[in-house]
This record gives structure tokens, sequence and C-alpha cells, in this order.
């Protein structure tokens, strides 16, 4: 098949966020941060997909996380499947997981908030096992290095969460009770991909949309890997030192109600070089029941989705990455086509 680079003359946005501090400080009606909203709105409309500077996230954390995950990876794998996920617990270490049912040519390590115990309980009778983080023995500094990323992380994606719902509109405050640093289901992952030998044959990552809310992704500046799709072609991310890049998941499209969509992307094999990057993925509660929001919903812009549960639909993905159950779950079986339909929820539970 052959996955050939595109000649792209257009490329993603690079958004400063210096304009955050006045945000801390409930300056919202700044001039900068009027103009921080409008260009993250267009670039939600445009690409779904953006670059982030002047974060004020520290490089010696950055590099710290890159290190350990640098020396997790390179352990032997009889090591790494001490932490490996179970079907009961998708938190920990894979080299199998499968994107529309296709094996990517990565490994990864997947870990979250330490929750408390009684979040893995809930009252709907579905079985969503919250995972529980399985850290490595052995190498310093994993932990604490990595909760502390994933705690910054947070923080971060929820101001960018912020300002995309002011681009709507939508006052934040009203959207903050999804969102919980221990409670909700934002996780984060390693990824290492491999030099391939025959990388015109495999991917990193098959084509796909994340599921959630928003993305922050940090690359390793060794190589140019990702790509975004936009009008049908395939654009490059490279990485940009001391740089974010920011997508946008189904459910941000979803609340939306399509105003934004939740770009396809990908990520190539190489034949040269190794690759590591961290997405950080930021999700609601399992409660949180996903529909499009009266701001984005219109006559001239009919409500395009019936509600999502966010449960539901997760668990729907995780067990799609985990072993080959049929087509993954995706939005458009949520759409609403005609009037007559709005009843319709799909069966998940297909096994
Ligand atoms: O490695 C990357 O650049 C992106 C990975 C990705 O898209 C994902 O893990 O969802
Ligand atoms: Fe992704």
């Amino acid at each position: 098949m052959g996955h050939s680079q595109p000649s792209s003359e257009i490329s993603v946005p690079i958004i400063n966020l210096s304009g955050i501090q006045d945000l801390k400080t409930s300056k919202s009606s700044s001039a900068l941060v009027q103009k921080l909203i409008k260009n993250i709105g267009n670039a939600c409309i445009q690409w779904g997909f953006f670059y982030v500077t002047e974060h004020g996230i520290d490089p010696k954390l950055i590099n710290d996380v890159l290190k350990v995950s640098n020396e997790f990876f390179k352990q032997p794998k009889i090591y790494k499947k001490t932490v490996q996920r179970q079907p009961n617990n998708y938190r920990g270490y894979t080299d199998s997981e499968l994107t529309k049912q296709k094996v990517d040519w990565k490994e990864a390590y997947d870990f979250g908030a330490e929750y408390p115990a009684e979040v893995n309980t809930l009252e709907n009778g579905i079985d969503l096992d919250a995972g529980t983080n399985q850290w490595p023995s052995d190498i310093p500094h994993f932990k604490e290095t990595l909760l502390q990323y994933f705690s910054e992380m947070h923080s971060l994606s929820s101001v960018l969460m912020d300002l995309i719902f002011m681009s709507l509109n939508v006052d934040p405050r009203t959207m903050k009770h999804h969102f919980n640093e221990a409670t909700d289901t934002s996780f984060c992952r390693l990824n290492y991909y491999p030099v391939c030998a025959d990388a015109n044959r495999n991917l990193g990552v098959g084509p796909h949309a994340d599921a959630g809310v928003l993305t922050v992704l940090l690359q390793d500046n060794n190589v140019t890997s990702l790509q975004v799709q936009k009008d049908g072609n395939f654009h490059d991310v490279p990485p940009i030192p001391g740089t974010f890049v920011i997508n946008i998941g189904d459910m941000m499209q979803v609340w939306s109600n399509g105003i934004f969509q939740a770009p396809v992307h990908r990520v190539l094999a190489n034949s040269e070089s190794e690759r590591l990057s961290v997405p950080f993925f930021f999700n609601p509660s399992y409660e949180t029941n996903v529909e499009p929001l009266n701001q984005s919903v219109s006559n001239e812009h009919p409500r395009r989705y019936r509600s999502i549960n966010w449960g539901i639909f997760r668990r729907g993905r995780i067990l799609g990455d985990y072993a080959d159950h049929g087509e993954e779950i995706q939005i458009y079986q949520f759409e609403i086509r005609n009037d007559n339909d709005t009843e319709m929820t799909p069966n998940v539970d297909q096994n």
C-alpha cells in the first residue's frame, strides 16, 4: 500500500498561550484572552489540530518524562510484561494494540490518576473498571515523574477546554462538573515506535479520531511521523521543540454539534529512527452524557447527534482496542438522520 509523504503548503496552526495567565487571574475579557479564544476557535473549526507554545510546563519535567519513558521501553519484553494490560485492567503495558482491527507497530504504557477505590464501582450496573496503575519496579522516579506530569496535563487541558467552550459562547463554569482530576477518565499513554524494516506496509497507529474531549501530545524531536487528515489529504505534523500538539476528540465534536470535527490522524512507521510520544487524553467522568450544547444548535444548524453516554462509548472503544470484536463504536452511529430515529441506541455489547 505505501504511505508516501504528502507535500503540503498549508500546515497546522501554532498558538501562543501566554494569554492564559490573564485567564488564571480571571481577566477573561482581556484583549489577549479574546484573541486567544478566537484563534483557538478558528483552529478547531479549520483543523481540530494545533500546536501550543508558551504553555508554562517546565521543560525539565518534559525531559524527565521522555527520559523515564525511554528507560522503560528499553527494558526486555519479559520485564515490561510484568506490568502488562489485562482484560479487566486496561492500564499498563501492551505491544499488541489494535486500531480498527489492525495491529499497530508500537508499544504503549497507559496510566492515570491514582483513583480512590470507590470510583471502580458504578451504580448503573455497567462493569466499567476504571483500571489500576501498574508501576514497574526499578526505574528511578518513574511513578512520581509521571504522576506529576499527569496532574500538569490535566490542568493545561482544563484551560484549553475553557477556551474552546468560550469560542462556542458556552460559559466554561457550566462544564466543570464533568471533569475531576482524581476521578474522571482522563489517562496518559507512553508510546514507543520501534524501527520498522517494512515501514511502507505498516503504520505506527492506523487512521483514527481520538474518542474523548481533547488530547495534549508530547512528541520527541527525532522524526516526523504524525499526520493529520484535512480535506482528504494527510499533512505532516513535525515535532517543534517546546510545543505540544493539541487535538480535539469525538466528544468535543458532539458537544459542538459538528461545528468542530475530531480530526483523523495516523502515525507512520519509520525504517531508520525509533520514536517516543506521550499523549494525555482529557476525558469526562464515566456518567457524563454528551450531547450537542444549546449554543451550537440553531435552525440553520439543527441538532446532529443523540445523547452519548461517555462510559458506554468508552467501554466500546476499549474493547475494540483490545480484541477484534467487530467494528469499533463510532459517533456516526449516534447521528440524527431524520426525525424518526431519535430513539435508536446502538448495542455495544455484541459478545
Ligand atoms: O504518537 C503520536 O504522535 C500520536 C498517537 C496517537 O494518535 C494516539 O495515541 O491516539
Ligand atoms: Fe490519536
